[in-house]
């Protein structure tokens, strides 16, 4: 059987640039070939996996400039039966794309929100008063360029070539190291045993560096997220990112998303993890991975 790797379309986003390095990866290391299916929002290609419409899906985490792709945590979280197996990380070098003659003929500039917000500056000084408008991905809007020569989209140089569409400028963004951290997830965990079933859960990785969880806590008190923290530092491991999002249920209450620089089934890890199910409400385990090296 194909294995059917989900990102976001339409071709030529970066999470299918994301997606191909996997799909290379995958292929290079365990024979298994794959092929891209694009869906139109993030959350829809969690839910491809899912719903086992795809067996893998690629999407997008965290950006250097910008920080967190709310809506992949937010899926994550609703979603119970996702595993992530393994990370990676892109580059990302934002162009202007349109068929306007000139920056000044440029009135309407889409992409998505990550993007847009990655060259913000670059557009308050270059298009002070232009109107920005969010779409679901940076290569969603490039259809119109060829009917409208006043809209611009924030995209790649890459999808700009696959479109055959014109670069007004290059670099854009408002820092030149801007890097995405994409997450490989699956419905099954990944098998380090070689003798486990699956060829796709049995490919060869590094051991896992980190560990990504979440949780709710059960009262909103003082210290409640103090007493989580302080049990991961107790036992010596170290945290490399937290972030809050709403539960959703009443305004102020939040879920904690932590990676953690270890494996799961690290003694210490263990500890932490039964410590932890005392202290929070509902817990989230969401798997152990390595960052492929590229
Ligand atoms: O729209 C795309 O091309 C995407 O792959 C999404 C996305 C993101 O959500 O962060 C991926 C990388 C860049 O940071 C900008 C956009």
């Amino acid at each position: 059987m194909t294995t059917l790797i989900a990102h976001l379309g339409p071709p030529g986003t970066y999470a299918e640039q994301a997606a191909n390095l996997y799909l290379n990866w995958l292929n290079k290391n365990s024979g298994l070939e794959a092929v891209l299916c694009p869906y139109p929002s993030i959350a829809q290609s969690l839910r491809a996996v899912a719903k086992d419409q795809a067996q893998l899906a690629v999407v997008p985490v965290e950006n250097s400039i910008e920080g967190s792709v709310t809506m992949t945590l937010d899926t994550l979280w609703e979603l119970d039966s996702l595993h992530i197996r393994q990370a990676l990380i892109i580059p990302i070098a934002h162009t202007l794309i349109s068929c306007a003659q000139s920056l000044e003929d440029v009135k309407i500039v889409y992409s998505h929100p990550q993007a847009l917000a990655q060259c913000q500056r670059w557009l308050e000084r270059f298009l002070p008063h232009v109107q920005l408008i969010p779409s679901n991905s940076t290569t969603e809007s490039l259809l119109l360029l060829e009917q409208d020569l006043k809209v611009a989209a924030i995209s790649s140089q890459r999808a700009a070539q696959l479109y055959n569409l014109p670069v007004l400028a290059t670099g854009i963004n408002d820092y030149a190291e801007n890097r995405t951290r994409f997450l490989v997830v699956s419905k099954d965990a990944i098998c380090r045993d070689v003798t486990c079933g699956d060829a796709i859960n049995r490919v060869s990785t590094a051991p896992a560096s980190h560990t990504s969880l979440a949780f709710s806590l059960p009262a909103n008190v003082p210290g409640a997220l103090v007493t989580p923290l302080q049990i991961f530092a107790k036992l010596g491991i170290n945290l490399s990112k937290i972030e809050s999002r709403p539960t959703k249920r009443s305004l102020g209450e939040y879920l904690f998303f932590i990676d953690a620089e270890t494996d799961v089934n690290e003694a210490q890890m263990q500890s932490a993890l039964s410590e932890l199910r005392v202290h929070t409400e509902v817990l989230k385990i969401f798997g152990s991975y390595s960052v492929l090296p590229m």
